[in-house]
């Protein structure tokens, strides 16, 4: 498998949009990939898998799941089981937005986890520390609290690991190599360690651009990139997937 490339519009995009960006992404060498992912707003899910239709490899995913992980009297959320019916291969966990516009952490996130893995559902935990922790040099202390929570899910299987610092999440700021190397490393070396039997993913994301992409993604330890601002335009996008 090739390394993935996973836009997140984030609330961004409308019909129009997912209409014409994903007819387009359908029938372009480039992005029409099963390492090609797109993660859309919930309402735009359903539309998307349609315009896809069953030719295309581009994979869908969710930017949050639930934390509820039976149906029922919950207004307003939306259940792995809900994704996964709707066609969702891959779900968001913890963005960085969410845990610091949201306060999401913790039980919330293990239980979105379990929802996901429930479900079939490939979980992309998002993880990086803000520019304090950084500057502090307490950083893989701060990433490795993050990843504790892992330890209360025994039915992790397979899942990525997205390594999106605060600081460079956009704000054109983005790591060296190396720094991204380290994390990267240390981050498999966790996983390895605690789930020597997953199949786990490593990814990177902050300011990635069609100019910095083939560097990062060249790191040996970097499975891909979670892209941002650069993933809604559709030729700066298609420049990032070229690199795969
Ligand atoms: O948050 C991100 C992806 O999840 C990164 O956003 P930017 O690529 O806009 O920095």
């Amino acid at each position: 498998m090739g390394k993935l490339v996973i836009a997140n519009w984030k609330m961004n995009g409308d019909l129009n949009k997912v209409n014409s960006d994903l007819s387009y992404y359908a029938n372009h060498p480039a992005t029409n990939k099963s390492n090609v992912v797109l993660a859309l707003p919930y309402l735009y899910i359903v539309w998307a898998k349609h315009i896809l239709l069953n030719n295309s490899l581009i994979r869908i995913a969710a930017q949050d799941l639930s934390h509820y992980r039976d149906c029922g009297a919950y207004t307003g959320k939306i259940n792995g089981s809900m994704l996964k019916d709707a066609g969702v291969n891959y779900v968001l966990v913890g963005h960085s937005e969410r845990r610091s516009l949201l306060g999401e952490n913790g039980q919330i996130l293990v239980d979105k986890l379990i929802n996901a893995f429930d479900n079939k559902l490939v979980p992309i935990l998002c993880v990086g520390e803000s520019i304090f922790n950084r500057e502090a040099g307490d950083y893989l202390e701060f990433i490795e609290e993050q990843l504790s929570g892992l330890m209360q899910i025994p039915q992790l299987k397979e899942m990525i690991i997205a390594y999106e610092p605060c600081w460079a999440i956009g704000t054109g700021k983005i790591p060296t190599l190396l720094e991204i190397q380290e994390v990267a490393d240390f981050i498999h070396s966790y996983m390895q360690k605690n789930f020597p039997y997953a199949k786990i993913a490593v990814l990177y994301g902050g300011s990635v651009t069609s100019q910095n992409a083939h560097e990062i993604l060249a790191i040996a330890n970097v499975n891909g990139v979670l892209v941002g601002g650069a993933s809604l335009k559709t030729a700066d996008f298609t420049a990032i997937c070229e690199n795969v």
